[in-house]
């Protein structure tokens, strides 16, 4: 290392070395090491040196000289604070006076405060329980007088009497159960640590998940499924709504409703219609309930919010309720992935269903309770593959499930306990292992997965909802509510249906002035507009007498005035468009034609008067036919039914036409005859014969078709005879 030398009284080292730091430019030619580059190289060639006892005599630079272990201070430097001013106590004072005078005056303003030094203001250590010196801003009387207008904290009691009052009862209703706080002695016996299957649903990120899709939503459908909606509702997230996301509309769809009784859908549309707008649903691509009355309440909510360019429709709810199935059937195609396996949907996932609307389709989410296991498996929140001991959870299916439908479905007739019956099921479907014996896991796996197919009938049975006064009264006490607007969307709930010309004038003239009451009145009304014909949903089990109630005669009648929700109106608003005009035509030609009677009779336009006698019995028709393919276990007509119904048939038949003798005898089969007669009228003319040729044709199906007819390949027509022309078949007639 070259040193730097000490020449005279000057520090500087002219030399030119290149190890110098002090070399004078220009020296090294362009290239020249800065000063600071060549002191840091000559920083690394330094070597320490010692003297021959190894003491150091000489330290590197930077070296620390004092023992290791020493305390030492670090040599203030005023470098520390380049950052920092540093004043006189004479001048800070000085600035406090004059910024606190400032402040004072109400006529000025501090500008930028946060780039001053604010706190050297308030130097003044207040302690954190130092006293609110309330009196120095308020006066006594407006503080504790007895017009005091001070806020006070909201206790949940009033004074120490309802304090008391409320111990008490809370010391009666106390129950050691369910008290977690508890201290027990540890008796050394803890429960198992539950499995990690358990837990699905649950994990941080699918709760991430849900508030993602909440928080992007406009609409929040929570999805339930029919057979437990109870079990499948998460009343905290309805809190959380209520609460945290007021403007969210929230509205149910129980789905899978096809896995049980029609009657009890629409008691749990009545009850659940009671807190939030319900909806019945059946999510299939082919043969869907509910699809237009869901697709026509999200365009309704779309108008809602005319000032959003679209709206998103959030489905949340737990595992396996079916919500990706439910966005399917709105896009009548696969759009999301489905299984009958929980978890399938791993992420939220945005599809659009109109220009306006889109859905977000959210992972299952399980939501806090108090569930056993079984009751976790039994929801189907858990894949039955993965379940280490599956035979522990088949009694709870035995208990759940009616012993008919158990019976029914793998014809066994009886059981003493849940092993037996799953050693009886080994030995009938030869699930064996060696040696022949029941293969208890596998048929218990089976079972599981039919009990989660719901291939095994089973619902819970919803409580008695209230009556009708109790309803009109709980409406009337509603803060805002008019008693002729129900929330409800069920049938039957007395309120005719809006003509739908008519809504959006109406929301284009009082959107603007919506408040959120105003706002959620108007969405009871509109939903008020929405009935479901619940009679049209296809039952898959086959209930006992029991679980099957009888569908009321009102149901039916009514349903003749209320909408036709399940056509597929959805699509797209130019499609109407066209529709109305072809009406329009539709209308001038059949003006021209002369109108029925009965329509003059009625006051009713004739066009009016044709389509509801179409609807009647395009009805009717699927009626019969429903109640044929059920053999009328269900389904009773009354006989005014069959009359009014019979009615305008018969109003809309010609003059000419012989009036049909009415049936003569009571028995339920012949009526059905006549009934069925009545409606299908030009078939009852034919001889059983025909009709039963009639029938088979109908019955017979394509079973395969002819490669050859279908495929274009060569010599297609190899073997086919060529049809001799006419001429010369007669020719070859005549020569015979
Ligand atoms: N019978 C019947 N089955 C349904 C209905 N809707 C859905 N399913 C079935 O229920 C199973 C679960 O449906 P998914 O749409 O995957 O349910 P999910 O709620 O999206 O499930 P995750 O992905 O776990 O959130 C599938 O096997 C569907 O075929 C319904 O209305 N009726």
């Amino acid at each position: 290392m070259v040193k730097p030398q000490f020449k005279g009284k000057s520090t500087i080292n002219p030399s030119s070395s290149s190890s110098n730091p002090d070399r004078p430019k220009g020296a090294g030619g362009n290239n020249m090491r800065d000063r600071t580059t060549i002191m840091r190289l000559n920083m690394y060639r330094q070597k320490q040196r010692c003297n021959n006892r190894g003491k150091v005599i000489r330290p590197l630079q930077y070296q620390s000289t004092v023992a290791p272990g020493t305390v030492a201070r670090v040599e203030p430097n005023i470098k520390w604070f380049t950052n920092t001013r540093v004043i006189k106590q004479s001048s800070l004072q000085k600035f406090q006076e004059e910024m606190s005078a400032v402040k004072k005056d109400p006529y000025r303003v501090v500008m930028r405060p946060s780039k001053l030094p604010m706190s050297l203001l308030h130097d003044r250590v207040r302690a954190h329980n130092a006293k609110v010196h309330i009196l120095d801003t308020e006066t006594f009387g407006t503080t504790f007088g007895p017009k005091a207008q001070r806020k006070r904290p909201s206790l949940v009691v009033a004074d120490v009497k309802d304090l008391a009052e409320r111990a008490e009862s809370e010391a009666q209703s106390y129950s050691a159960d369910k008290d977690r706080d508890r201290v027990t002695e540890d008796s050394g016996v803890r429960d198992e640590m539950r499995e990690e299957i358990f837990k699905k649903g649950q994990s941080k990120r699918i709760w991430g998940e849900l508030y993602k899709v909440i928080d992007s939503s406009d609409v929040v459908i929570q999805v339930l499924d029919a057979r437990d909606p109870m079990g499948t509702r998460s009343k905290s997230i309805e809190t959380y709504l209520k609460k945290e996301k007021s403007w969210k509309h929230l509205i149910f769809v129980l789905n899978k409703c096809d896995l049980i009784p029609t009657w009890v859908t629409k008691r749990w549309v009545a009850m659940l219609s009671q807190e939030y707008p319900t909806l019945a649903f059946h999510a299939s691509l082919t043969n869907s309930f509910g699809k237009g009355s869901l697709i026509q309440l999200l365009r309704q909510f779309g108008k809602l919010h005319a000032d959003k360019k679209q709206i998103s429709v959030g489905f949340i709810g737990y595992p396996n309720v079916g919500k990706s199935s439910v966005i399917n059937t709105l896009r009548s195609k696969k759009v999301c992935n489905v299984a009958p396996i929980a978890g399938e949907t791993k992420v939220w996932q945005y599809i659009t269903l109109m220009r306006r609307i889109f859905l977000i389709d959210c992972p299952g989410v399980v939501y806090p309770s108090d569930d056993s296991e079984t009751d976790i498996v039994l929801k189907g929140v858990v894949q039955v593959e993965k379940i280490k001991n599956p035979e522990e959870h088949i009694g709870a299916v035995l208990e759940r499930a009616k012993t008919e439908y158990i019976q029914k479905t793998y014809r066994i007739p009886v059981w003493s306990s849940a092993e037996d019956f799953l050693e009886k099921l080994a030995f009938r479907t030869g699930k064996l292992l060696k040696g022949g014996e029941p293969d208890l896991p596998t048929v218990s796996k089976m079972v599981l997965n039919d009990w989660q197919r719901g291939r095994i009938p089973f619902f819970v049975k919803p409580p008695l909802t209230e009556t009708d006064e109790e309803r009109q009264e709980r409406l009337a006490a509603l803060p805002g509510a008019k008693q002729e607007v129900a929330p409800a969307l069920c049938e039957g709930e007395g309120v005719e249906p809006k003509e739908e010309g008519a809504e959006p004038n109406e929301e284009g003239a009082e959107e603007e002035a919506l408040t959120s009451q105003q706002g959620e009145q108007h969405v009871h009304k509109m939903l008020a507009s929405f009935r479901q014909n619940f009679g049209k949903i296809n039952v898959v089990p086959e209930f006992t007498d029991e679980d099957l109630v009888p569908v009321e005669v009102s149901d039916i009648s009514d349903l003749s005035g209320s909408e036709e929700e399940e056509e597929e109106e959805e699509e797209k608003e130019e499609e109407k468009e066209e529709n109305k005009d072809e009406e329009r035509k539709e209308d001038q030609a059949e003006d021209s034609s002369a109108a029925p009677a009965a329509a003059a009779a009625d006051g009713r336009s004739s066009r009016e008067v044709v389509r509801a006698l179409d609807e009647k019995i395009a009805k009717y028709k699927q009626f019969l036919d429903r109640a044929k393919s059920k053999r009328f276990s269900a389904i009773r007509i009354p006989k005014e039914l069959s009359e009014t119904m019979r009615l305008p048939t018969e109003r809309k038949r010609p003059a000419a036409t012989e009036p049909r003798p009415q049936a003569s005898t009571d028995a339920g089969k012949r009526k059905r005859k006549v009934e069925e007669d009545d409606v299908q009228g030009p078939l009852s003319k034919q001889t059983s014969k025909q009709r039963r040729s009639q029938d088979r044709a109908q019955k017979a199906k394509k079973v395969g078709v002819r490669y050859y007819d279908t495929h274009n390949v060569k010599n297609k027509n190899k073997d086919r005879k060529k049809p001799r022309p006419a001429e010369g078949k007669k020719n070859w007639k005549a020569k015979r």
